[in-house]
């Protein structure tokens, strides 16, 4: 986790939530220009013009900045915001963002509606395997951290069915099982003919951070990431 000195970690709930409602549609913001960028047809001058206002805005932004990326150091009580993150980033235009909520009775599952859209194609008109792998290792690692299990990837096994299209998507992960700090989840992405994709992986808490809560005496989980 990066640590930005001069932002204080522990930050109210209204300031969270102002954070949110100023960064939220400023992301947007920038994933409708990329999606612009990669679909208008103006002509060339229109291209060049769009340029130059682009690369301004960038270095306005630039003017202030992080060092680094933006991790996950900041929040309200133990629940931390990874807003640089790629797939659920609620600061990173890049993020298609998923947004995984609880659902369905399987231990941990969780859910996504997603529409992906011209940014994410691989195939002509069709989802990038590489793209449906990010969304399902995110799921997958939500779901143990929902089941009480929270673990980085040790390994994903994917399991292309059949082509992913663009447009609407749901993403489903469920912890299938665990021993201890090593969990076993499972999932897939579905569309509008049913799944796709399917994932099984396995979670494992680090050795870092088993000594961290023994160190603690496990009186304390390790931090839940919004
Ligand atoms: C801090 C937690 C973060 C939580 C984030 C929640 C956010 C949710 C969303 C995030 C979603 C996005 C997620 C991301 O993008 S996570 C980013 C992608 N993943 C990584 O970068 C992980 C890199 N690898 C490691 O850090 C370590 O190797 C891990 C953590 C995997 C193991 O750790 P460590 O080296 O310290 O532990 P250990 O050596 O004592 O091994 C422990 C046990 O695990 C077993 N084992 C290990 N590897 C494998 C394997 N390949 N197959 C089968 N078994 C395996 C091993 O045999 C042993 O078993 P046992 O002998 O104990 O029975």
């Amino acid at each position: 986790m990066s640590v930005n000195p001069d932002r204080p970690a522990e930050i109210t709930p209204e300031e969270l939530a102002a954070q949110t409602a100023l960064y939220a549609p400023f992301t947007q913001a920038v994933r409708e220009l990329v999606d612009a960028t990669i679909r208008t047809t103006v002509d060339p001058a229109t291209i060049r013009t769009a340029q130059a206002e682009v690369e301004a805005i960038t270095a306005r932004l630039r003017e202030e900045q992080l060092e680094g990326s933006l991790g996950a150091h900041f929040g309200h009580g133990r629940a931390r915001q990874p807003w640089g993150n790629t797939v659920v980033g609620l600061r990173n235009p890049v993020a298609p963002p998923l947004r995984p909520v609880p659902a369905g009775d399987r231990e941990g599952e969780v859910h996504a509606e997603v529409v992906l859209g011209a940014a994410y194609e691989g195939p002509p008109g069709l989802v990038h395997g590489g793209v449906s792998s990010l969304l399902l290792d995110q799921i997958l690692g939500t779901a143990a951290a929902a089941a009480g299990k929270p673990g980085m990837t040790a390994y994903l096994n994917l399991t292309y069915r059949r082509p992913t299209p663009l447009g609407p998507l749901r993403v489903e992960g469920w912890v299938d099982r665990s021993e201890g700090h090593k969990t076993w989840a499972r999932g897939h992405v579905v569309g509008p003919d049913g799944p796709t994709v399917e994932a099984e992986g396995l979670f494992v808490l680090p050795r870092w951070a088993r000594e961290l809560l023994a160190r603690r005496g496990d009186a304390e989980a390790p931090p839940a990431f919004e």
